[in-house]
């Protein structure tokens, strides 16, 4: 796992190292600098003739630090400070000075389309209004200019914690983003606005952030690494060992929803399956699924004495894809959640626009429970509009945790799942490919199979890792095939091959 801090989370681990630590601002500063002058020079791009853009702050004199370490190694460089020199932070007006005696070429009015790369060190993570008059000129000129941009800490425009562009934001090739990454790098719009993302370690002091955040909220990112151990299997185990799902799944149109879950839980490591489902698609279940078992009702009597003895035979329970908004799905739901006990249940599709209605089922139900809502859904269970949602994602998804002490798995481009301790996990794999039918359902499967198949059933720290491997089935999918070609069973026929070249790592 590796850290992701906020601005705020970020600008105190700078007061701490330089404060408490003693490290002086100008050192962090001059890191900051010579990573930036080594992503120029790292051969993505020309460095011909590179233009500095500063704003006045300190991301402005990261920005003119890195222009002298490109003069001093005898690359051709300007300075252009677009903001006034009155407002100039303490370490900017350094740098500027610096740069005047080392006699940096400083330009008033540059034609960006002259220039072979540009460092965009305008607004970092001090960024605190939206962009406007002739700063918004300017970052709309960088970008009118097709120059490749290397940002620094964070594209300028993009607010830093939830990705949204603030009025306008720098689109950058490459972003280099000093100590840890932050959230706005991956979220939303920072996805397609900060290009490749490389963190440069500047110095900064570590051990405050070493379990979590005295506010108790951490943000985390999901390596390759981190999979390890979802595939360490007992030899000696069998198949009551790898956990029993009980999944409620589809309905008189929606057999495909049940089929994908279902084949993708068996897949992700589930030792055993039953489906609780209507009598209508019972032979489209044990025909195209055989592996699974099957217990059937009418719609007309959904309740029954075989629903009560198969959560109780069940370790993990998920409710929700294709089971319809129907009345009867809703008896169900709420059956299930006012009787699941301590048993992990998975609420998924369906099953969460029907507990749209009734957010109360879901307060009183006992832990652990899993919603994984996309942004539709979120707002159908919120009540708040799309738009106020994504202004500040990690926001809404951490409020929705704390009121009803569940895990939510919030999908996106780039999903956020934050569980009720606090920390919160934001998925960097994955890719367009996934956006298709199905692929929720492939999601939910993967997550009860892997809680299904881990020691401890109700161990809610391998959901992030779950989603993790989820976007990873995504890039393998989309590797021999076009991405818009990928359909969701593609996603479990990846699964195999890519869980075991990740068995062999
Ligand atoms: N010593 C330090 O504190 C370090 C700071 N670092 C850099 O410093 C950055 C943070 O520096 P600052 O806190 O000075 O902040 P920034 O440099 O990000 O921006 C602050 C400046 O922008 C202005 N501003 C904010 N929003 C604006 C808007 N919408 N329109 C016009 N002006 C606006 C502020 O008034 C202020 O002058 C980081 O992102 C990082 O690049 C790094 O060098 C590491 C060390
Ligand atoms: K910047």
């Amino acid at each position: 796992m590796k850290k992701i801090v906020t601005g705020e989370q970020m600008k105190k681990l700078d007061q701490y190292t330089i404060n408490s630590m003693k490290v002086p601002s100008s050192v962090l500063m001059e890191r900051a600098g010579l990573a930036v002058s080594e992503a120029v020079t790292c051969k993505r791009f020309s460095a011909d003739r590179i233009l500095v853009v500063c704003g006045c702050g300190n991301n402005g004199g990261d920005g003119v630090c890195a222009a002298r370490i490109l003069h001093l190694k005898g690359y051709k460089v300007s300075v252009f400070v677009a903001g006034d020199p009155k407002k100039f932070s303490e370490g900017m007006r350094e740098q500027v000075e610096i740069a005047r005696n080392y006699r940096i070429n400083f330009v008033k009015n540059p034609d960006y389309a002259e220039y072979t790369v540009i460092v965009d060190a305008v607004f970092g993570v001090g960024l605190s209004r939206p962009v406007t008059g002739r700063m918004r000129v300017i970052l709309g000129q960088i970008n009118e200019s097709h120059v490749p941009v290397v940002a620094v800490d964070i594209p300028s425009g993009l607010n830093s914690d939830t990705g949204t562009v603030m009025g306008i934001a720098v689109q950058a090739d490459v972003t280099v983003t000093m100590a840890y990454a932050k959230p706005g790098l991956f979220l939303r719009d920072g996805q397609t606005h900060s290009g490749h993302v490389m963190v440069a370690d500047i110095g900064i002091y570590d051990t405050r952030l070493k379990n979590q955040d005295e506010d108790n909220f951490c943000f985390f990112r999901t390596d390759k690494e981190d999979l390890g151990s979802l595939f360490i299997r007992q030899e000696n185990g069998n198949k009551g060992t790898f956990g029993k799902v009980l999944l409620i799944a589809g309905s008189k149109n929606m057999a495909g929803a049940a089929l994908l879950s279902g084949e993708a839980c068996m897949r992700a490591g589930a030792g055993m399956l039953k489906f609780y489902t209507t009598n209508e698609i019972r032979e489209s279940i044990l025909s195209n699924l055989p592996e699974a078992m099957l217990s059937v009702f009418d719609t007309k009597e959904p309740l029954s004495e075989q629903l009560e003895k198969d959560m109780e035979w069940a370790d993990v329970i998920g409710i929700g894809p294709g089971i319809s908004t129907e009345p009867y799905a809703g008896q169900i739901l709420e059956y299930v959640l006012k009787n699941k006990g301590n048993k992990p249940c998975v609420i998924d599709a369906d099953a969460l626009n029907l507990l749209s209605l009734h957010m109360s089922l879901l307060k009183s139900a006992a832990p652990p429970c899993i919603v994984t809502p996309h942004i539709g859904e979120f707002s159908r269970l919120t009540g708040m509009s799309v738009s106020e949602l994504c202004s500040d994602i990690p926001k809404a998804v951490r409020e929705f945790v704390q009121e009803y002490g569940v895990v939510c798995v919030c999908k996106d481009a780039r999903t956020l799942t934050i569980l009720p301790n606090g920390c919160a996990y934001i998925n960097t794999s994955g890719n367009s490919a996934l956006a298709t039918a199905g692929s929720g359902d492939v999601l939910t499967g993967i997550i009860l199979g892997i809680l299904a198949g881990s020691d401890n059933h109700a161990d809610i720290r391998v959901i992030p890792l779950a989603v993790y491997l989820h976007g990873i089935l995504g890039e393998a999918a989309s590797f021999r095939r076009s991405k818009a070609g990928v359909i969701a069973s593609d996603l479990i026929e990846e699964l195999t091959i890519q869980n075991k070249k990740l068995e062999n790592q």
